[in-house]
């Protein structure tokens, strides 16, 4: 029988971000086939490991982890940011890489100093109001769920702070990228109380994971 104490528990977030945290916790040594496809199920226990992976919002994975409901979580940088949640931040996985850009409609002013006083939607408001606040320009930040590239089209706002990777969705909305608020990768992180009550489990994984990313051999 395994104690509590004993039993790591891993968020694992949904989406995006899935695929490569389960295969590059499968290379570090940990038993992730029944992870692969969970179908519906949110938590799952590998005996073998002890390991408990719980699926979660990438949103909510910082929340998790802040809470000690999870030991460690594998989030994006911006949600890190974004949440401002009291965890450890132990390694950068460098995959998931992104970047939030500012980006106005075809045709409107480029320069972004030119701007002031004009509406930014976005999914991550303290992000952006952090990035404006730095620029000393005062903005009036709209909080959306998604579909960002939206609000400028209809007049919603001016202009938007959203993640680009392929440019794709900016091209087809007719919207240009203006300057670059964040890069963001994912990051390995730790409820701080289990970093240090666990750490005979989680420093031997957190090695593990870190010559994997060392090696490349994510994208191998
Ligand atoms: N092309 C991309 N689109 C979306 N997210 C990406 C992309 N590339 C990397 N990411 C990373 O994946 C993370 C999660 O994105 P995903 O779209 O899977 O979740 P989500 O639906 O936005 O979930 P939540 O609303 O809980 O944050 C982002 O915060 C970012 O760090
Ligand atoms: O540069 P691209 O490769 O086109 O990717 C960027 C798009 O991907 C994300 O949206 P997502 O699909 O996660 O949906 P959301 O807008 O609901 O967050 C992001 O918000 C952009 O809309």
């Amino acid at each position: 029988m395994v104690a509590d104490r004993d039993i790591l528990t891993v968020a694992l977030p949904k989406g995006t971000l899935y695929h490569n945290s389960v295969k590059l916790l499968g290379l570090a040594g940990l038993d992730t086939e029944f992870v692969q496809d969970p179908g519906r199920q949110l938590l799952l226990y590998s005996v073998k490991d002890a390991v408990r992976f719980i699926i979660c919002r990438p949103t909510d994975i910082p929340t998790y982890v802040e809470y000690g409901a999870a030991d460690l979580g594998l989030v994006g940088k911006d949600t890190i940011v974004e949440q401002q949640k009291d965890v450890y931040e132990l390694l950068d996985l460098k995959f998931g890489g992104c970047r939030f850009m500012v980006a106005v409609p075809e045709g409107a002013e480029q320069d972004l100093h030119k701007w002031n006083q004009a509406r930014v939607a976005t999914k991550f408001p303290r992000i952006a109001e952090a990035f404006f606040r730095q620029q000393g320009m005062q903005m009036e930040i709209i909080k959306l769920h998604g579909n960002i590239e939206l609000a400028p089209i209809v007049g919603l706002a001016e202009m938007i702070v959203d993640l680009v990777s392929t440019g794709r969705t900016l091209r087809e909305n007719k919207l240009v990228p203006v300057a670059e608020v964040l890069n963001s990768t994912t990051r390995l992180i730790a409820n701080r109380v289990s970093h240090r009550l666990k750490n005979e489990r989680i420093n031997p994984l957190v090695e593990k994971i870190r010559q994997v990313v060392e090696e490349g051999k994510l994208e191998a």
